[in-house]
């Protein structure tokens, strides 16, 4: 099954505005299509419509978390209607810096998934072990628990546009990748997750991507796993350089 490729910078907490349309100018005509590489760029929420007024035909917007509820009295939360009309089209869930610092449980993370569906917007389910439970060997079972519970009640009509990112803790901000077949492995077990709980047909329509420490040096070996769909890139893709060579690269491997 051909699956179009993902190209995703999670842009966290940088970039001044300055910065981020000087970013979305350069990009923007140099991506490839987007029936031929999906490419997201997650800037802070402030920056949504801002991007969003400049963007051209290929580079998409998302936005890198929301709430649940349509609505409510929730201080500092965006709900699904904002980031979509400030014009995210994806949505990242559960990164586990919000797992980390905000308090995402699993819990959360399955009613945002959910949320997002219903509210048409794409989301990047993400997931990862710590370094602790790497050393424990238990990788894939608590990967594919995270998925597990993620996945409750959510619709099997929504399942051909779930992206999951694979993003082990350890490897996130830390210069240390994992291995390309290790990543692979991984994936290949989140996908037979997904089968086992919907159908092997749907599980091959879900994108699995890898996130944590991608730079241009290890991006080839990376996408050159055919388990792989794409990369979350943090750090190395605030550079707008590296962001289309990402994207070309993903053009080349993936055609
Ligand atoms: O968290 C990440 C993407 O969501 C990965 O960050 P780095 O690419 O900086 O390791």
């Amino acid at each position: 099954m051909k699956r179009v490729p993902v190209i995703a910078a999670n842009w966290k907490m940088y970039k001044s505005k300055d910065e981020a349309l000087e970013f979305i100018f350069k990009v923007n005509q140099a991506v490839p299509s987007n029936e031929v590489v999906e490419s997201i760029v997650f800037p802070p929420a402030v920056f949504l419509n801002l991007l969003v007024k400049r963007e051209g035909e290929n580079l998409r917007i998302g936005a890198q978390n929301m709430h649940y509820a349509d609505e409510g009295a929730f201080t500092g939360e965006n709900s699904p209607m904002h980031v979509k009309t400030a014009g995210a089209e994806y949505v990242l869930v559960g990164h586990s810096e919000r797992r980390i610092y905000y308090n995402e449980v699993s819990e959360t993370v399955n009613l945002k998934l959910i949320s997002a569906f219903r509210n048409d917007l794409i989301p990047i389910l993400c997931v990862g072990e710590t370094l602790e439970i790497k050393e424990e060997k238990r990788t894939q079972e608590f990967v594919n628990h995270q998925v597990e519970k993620a996945l409750i009640n959510v619709d099997k009509e929504y399942i051909p546009k779930l992206i999951v990112a694979y993003e082990p803790r350890w490897a996130i901000g830390t210069g240390k990748n994992a291995t390309a077949k290790e990543a692979s492995g991984v994936i290949t077990h989140i996908r037979e997750k997904i089968a086992s709980l919907y159908s092997k047909e749907l599980s091959e329509e879900v994108r699995i991507i890898y996130g944590g420490s991608v730079k241009p040096s290890n991006i080839e070996e990376i996408l050159k796993e055919k388990e792989i769909d794409g990369a979350l890139i943090g750090g190395a893709a605030l550079d707008p350089e590296n962001f289309i060579f990402f994207t070309q690269v993903a053009e080349k491997i993936k055609k």
